[in-house]
This record gives C-alpha cells, sequence and structure tokens, in this order.
C-alpha cells in the first residue's frame, strides 16, 4: 500500500507557499529580520500592546519565535447561529486582521457543520435546533459578509499604509469536510487521543451539571468537531495558530492536543518522523479577552439586544450611532481594539480629544473607523457627515436635512425591497431573525416592532398607529418606539428629565433650518408635536434618537405592523368597548 505522505508545508521554515512569488517573500523574509533585529515590533507584540491577548495556550516566546520565522497559517471560527456577525464577533476577527495584514495566511472558518451539533461553550443552555432552511440562509448571509469585510480590511489596509504583501486569505466552511467525516473515523482517530479528565474539567460542562441543567452528548462532543478542524487545516493547510474569544480557551486547547494526537497517529501509520522541526511546526492557541465597557456593561448590547454587523439589521446610522456613544474611559481602549490606527495616532486623538470631551473626537473616529469595517468607506462618510450635522448645534438640536435623510433613505430601502428577488430574501431573513430570537422577550419586542421592514430599518424610523396618540400618552409612544423598555419606564424617564420631542413649530421636514428639542412635559399630548402631520422625533437621554412615522390604525393593520405594548392596547380597547 502506498503510504500517504504529511504535506511538506509542515516543515517549511521560509515565507514561501505554494505559488507564491518570490519577490513577495523576499519582503516577507526581510521583515521578519527587521523584527528579529529588534527594528520592527512583532506580531504577537502588537496584538499584546493593543489589548488582544488574554490567554495563549503553549509558551508565548516559543509562539513569538515561530511567529518571526515562519509564515504560518491562522483561522477564526464562526458559528453561523444567525443571519450576522455581531460586534462581539469582532475582537478575534480584528486580530486575525491584524495577522494578515502582517503577511499571514488567514482563515475566516464559517462553522456550516459545527453549528449543527451547537458550540456549548459560556451557554447555560442547549441552543434550540434550527431548520434546514434557517441554517442554509444564515451560511449564506454570513459567507458574503465575512468576504465583504475581507474586502473591507484590504481597504483599510491600503488606507493605513500597511505594506502590501500578496496578502493571502480563505473563507471556507467546515460542512465540507465535517459532512464528509465518519463517525468511525472520528472516534477512531481524534477520539482516542482526547481525554474525559479534561473535557469534565471545563467550566461550561460543570455549570450544566451543577445547574441541573445536563448537556447531550452531541454538545458535549463539540470540541472534536472544532478540533477536527484544526487538524484538517493543519495538515491541509498549515494552520498552527487559533484565535477566539474567551469562552473559546478550552476549545483551542482540546484542538492543540487533538493535533498533537493525530500528528503522533500519522506518524505512526507512515513511519515518517514530523517530531525534527518540533518547534516550527507547533500548534498555539490565542484568546482574545472578554470586553465590559468601564461601567461594567457587557460590550455589544444596546437596550439588552446584541449589536449587528449587517447593515439589513442594523444600519450605518445606528451601527455609528452605537461606538459614538462609547464612554470616554472606553475609547481609547475601543480605538486600539477596532481601528487599525497606529499607537502614536490614537495618542494624538486622545490628546485633542481631551480638550474638548464634549465634541467626541475620539468617538466619531472610532464609530466611522468599524462602520468602514462593517458596511465600507462610502457607508461610513455618509454616517459620519448625518451625525455630525445631527449634532453640529449641540445635542439640542436635530438638523431637518439629516432627518428627511433618513425618512429618504428608508423610502429608497422599502423601493429596493420591492424588487424582484430582493423581498423574498429579506423576508426570509426577517423571519430566520425571529426563529431564532423570537424566544427572548427583548428581541422579539424589537423585532415586532415592524413585520414588514427589516429589524435595521425599524430602529431607524418605526411606524407606529396614530391611536397611541392621546393626552398623556407619551409613555406608552417611548416604549412602541423602542426607546424604553416598558411604558412605566417611559413615564419614570419622562418624570426625571431625561425624554425629548422635537418641537414642529420650528420647521417643516424640508425646511432647512434645525429643529428644536424640547423636554417632554408630563401629560402632553403628542399629536401636537406631529410635524407635518407625519413624524414624531423623539430622543431618550443625550444621543439615543428615534424617528417615528405615525400612520392611521387601517394603515397600520393593513401593512401588518405591529409595535411593543400594540396588542395590550388592543386588547383593551376590546375590553373596554361593550361599555362604550
Ligand atoms: N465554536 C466557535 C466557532 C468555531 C467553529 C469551528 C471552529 O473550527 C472554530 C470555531 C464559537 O462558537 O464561537
Amino acid at each position: 500500500m502506498r503510504r500517504q505522505r504529511l504535506p511538506r508545508h509542515g516543515y517549511r521554515t521560509t515565507a514561501r507557499r505554494d505559488g507564491e512569488d518570490p519577490a513577495q517573500c523576499e519582503e516577507w523574509e526581510e521583515q521578519g529580520a527587521r523584527i528579529r533585529s529588534g527594528a520592527q515590533p512583532s506580531v504577537l507584540h502588537v496584538l499584546e500592546e493593543r489589548g488582544f491577548v488574554k490567554d495563549i495556550s503553549g509558551p508565548r516566546d516559543s509562539l513569538d519565535w515561530l511567529l518571526t520565522r515562519k509564515r504560518v497559517g491562522a483561522y477564526v471560527g464562526v458559528d453561523p447561529t444567525a443571519p450576522s456577525l455581531h460586534v462581539g464577533h469582532l475582537l478575534p476577527l480584528m486580530a486575525l486582521y491584524w495577522m494578515y495584514l502582517h503577511g499571514y495566511y488567514t482563515i475566516t472558518l464559517l462553522g456550516g457543520g459545527t453549528v449543527q451539533i451547537g458550540d456549548p461553550s459560556g451557554r447555560t443552555t442547549a441552543r434550540s435546533r434550527q431548520g434546514e432552511d434557517v441554517q442554509t440562509m444564515n451560511i449564506r448571509c454570513m459567507e458574503r459578509q465575512l468576504d465583504k469585510l475581507w474586502i473591507h480590511v484590504k481597504c483599510l489596509g491600503i488606507k493605513h499604509k500597511f505594506p502590501q504583501f500578496r496578502l493571502k486569505k480563505d473563507v471556507l466552511n467546515n460542512r465540507e469536510w465535517l459532512g464528509r467525516l465518519s463517525a468511525v473515523e472520528l472516534m477512531r482517530d481524534l477520539g482516542s487521543g482526547m481525554r474525559l479528565g479534561s473535557m469534565l474539567a471545563r467550566d461550561s460542562v460543570k455549570m450544566r451539571m451543577e445547574t441541573g441543567e445536563g448537556m447531550a452528548i452531541s454538545e458535549f462532543s463539540y470540541p472534536l468537531f472544532q478540533a477536527y478542524d484544526w487538524w484538517h487545516m493543519y495538515s491541509k493547510l498549515g494552520v498552527q495558530l487559533q484565535l477566539g474569544g474567551s469562552d473559546q480557551y478550552g476549545n483551542l486547547c482540546a484542538g492543540m492536543d487533538a493535533v498533537s494526537h493525530m500528528r503522533k497517529i500519522k506518524r505512526m501509520e507512515t513511519g515518517m518522523d514530523d517530531a525534527e522541526n518540533g518547534a516550527l511546526t507547533a500548534t498555539f492557541g490565542l484568546a482574545t479577552p472578554l470586553l465590559t465597557t468601564a461601567s461594567g456593561e457587557k460590550f455589544g448590547k444596546s437596550a439588552g439586544n446584541a449589536v449587528w454587523l449587517d447593515k439589513e439589521m442594523m444600519n450605518s446610522f445606528d451601527l455609528y450611532q452605537y461606538f459614538l456613544r462609547t464612554a470616554d474611559d472606553d475609547v481609547a481602549r475601543y480605538l486600539k481594539l477596532f481601528t487599525f490606527l497606529p499607537l502614536d495616532q490614537i495618542e494624538t486623538v486622545m490628546t485633542h480629544h481631551a480638550q474638548n470631551e464634549s465634541k467626541r473626537v475620539a468617538q466619531h473616529l472610532l464609530a466611522k473607523e468599524i462602520v468602514e469595517l462593517a458596511h465600507g468607506a462610502a457607508d461610513a462618510t455618509k454616517a459620519e457627515a448625518a451625525h455630525k450635522e445631527a449634532f453640529s448645534h449641540g445635542t439640542n438640536v436635530f438638523s431637518l436635512s439629516a432627518l428627511r435623510n433618513t425618512l429618504a433613505d428608508i423610502l429608497n430601502q422599502e423601493a429596493g425591497a420591492r424588487q424582484v428577488g430582493k423581498k423574498e430574501e429579506r423576508e426570509q431573513r426577517l423571519f430566520n431573525y425571529k426563529q431564532t430570537y423570537a424566544a427572548s422577550p427583548t428581541a422579539q419586542s424589537i423585532a415586532g416592532t415592524s413585520t414588514e421592514l427589516t429589524k435595521t430599518e425599524a430602529s431607524k424610523v418605526v411606524t407606529l398607529p396614530l391611536t397611541l396618540m392621546q393626552a398623556g400618552s407619551f409613555p406608552r409612544v417611548l416604549h412602541a418606539a423602542g426607546l424604553v423598555h416598558s411604558t412605566s419606564e417611559g413615564r419614570r424617564l419622562i418624570a426625571k428629565k431625561g425624554a425629548y420631542v422635537v418641537l414642529p413649530n420650528s420647521g417643516s421636514i424640508d425646511s432647512p433650518h434645525g429643529l428644536k428639542w424640547e423636554q417632554i412635559p408630563d401629560s402632553a399630548d403628542p399629536n401636537h408635536y406631529l410635524i407635518d402631520w407625519e413624524a414624531l422625533v423623539l430622543r431618550s437621554g443625550k444621543s439615543k434618537i428615534q424617528v417615528c412615522r405615525i400612520v392611521t390604525e387601517e394603515q397600520f393593520e393593513a401593512k401588518g405592523l405591529t409595535c411593543p405594548g400594540w396588542e395590550e392596547l388592543k386588547a383593551q380597547k376590546v375590553e373596554a368597548a361593550p361599555q362604550a
């Protein structure tokens, strides 16, 4: 029988990968020499300096040594549990993008296979099973998103003047190999090398056992599948580094053990000795930290909902706004993590920012760079302009043209959605979104804002029924608009003078003048604040703005729309009807 040989890349010490241009490789070698001589920081040093490194599985210096000598492959995996990535995914991805811009071969791996098993890491309950159509749609959406992100990273790399090696990256889907993997092969080869003790010792497993929730064998075996991915990409593509969020640390360690076990097995099978070059063929895991804001909140949630990167689910204006709200204490840290700006430039910006914090110079830069990464340069410029205009007269004035742009944008998107094909996709996406998130009450209240529009547009302009608008009903309107979680929270917000509405007589939507904000008075009538008989502009606190389009109840119902609190109000009306 012919013996299979391990691929050559496992032993390569130079920068050269198959089919690579020697000049490009020379450039990489020169970079290595500069790093070794101390003239340039190593990529690991860069990652550490910017705050990406929480844990390294394996000796830190060995990884640093390896990365300066060998153009290894690195990957980050994402399971497509939703149609879009959220900002929480960005941290390990940004670390990977840094590696890409330093010339390493980088892969974003879509877990089309692993998503069917469900990673229990960091979860207190099992995920519910998704239908085949939902999964397919989620995979399609995320794949496109990962592709797009690579394009934007490349553009940002050019903008920030990174050396242009022949950069190499891929988006892969583990369905490709896991779909072909037999259960016998997995257990025989990989399963035989993974020990129960270390798997049982994992926090996610212990917690489930302690709470009595328990865990299915499938979830328990998840690390085997992730480990198999690594082995596959290690042996075929030279992937020696895996990056992941802090909850992935256990999976990273399990993967390293599995790869070394598989190497042993293959050595036995082939009689080859790949123990030579040990340090050059080793694997490493790098876990990024769990982000919390300076005030201790979980990063990446807005009113309890995830901040999505897909612009159909969260538009550029809102994504920009989310980062614009970053606290002064967090902004320097976020600039290091979420932008490719050099550290000295960040320092200069922070000095400038400190001179007048209310201008939010640092936050604007952060928001723009992130929108540029997620949605591209054109959208970032538009979002920046809209925000700068909206706040150009201080937070008390919301410019009419920004409002007009917002309304025009939404109408365009609606028109776009009516085009053949796109509409189905949007409906499917919303359907998927509901399937995945309908179980959570907060997500439901936002997604339920509109069944016609996607969640993004719903958060940009919400359509509300005129019936909601009665003297004293502002708390209910604030709730329906998604600015607060309940009518009583709305009442409290008004009482503590944190709720505002735009005064209608300060101009019409087409007027070039700014609109004036007024603190919502107790028991005021929202009808008195209608702009051009169709819009109500609300604000909670300093910067959470919601534009509402008001339609008659018939129009609202005919479009099949709903909003938080609407069902209850309808039920009350039905109850009250016989007495009327
Ligand atoms: N388990 C990872 C995703 C992942 C999937 C497959 C991998 O090979 C790696 C990572 C997560 O849930 O975040």
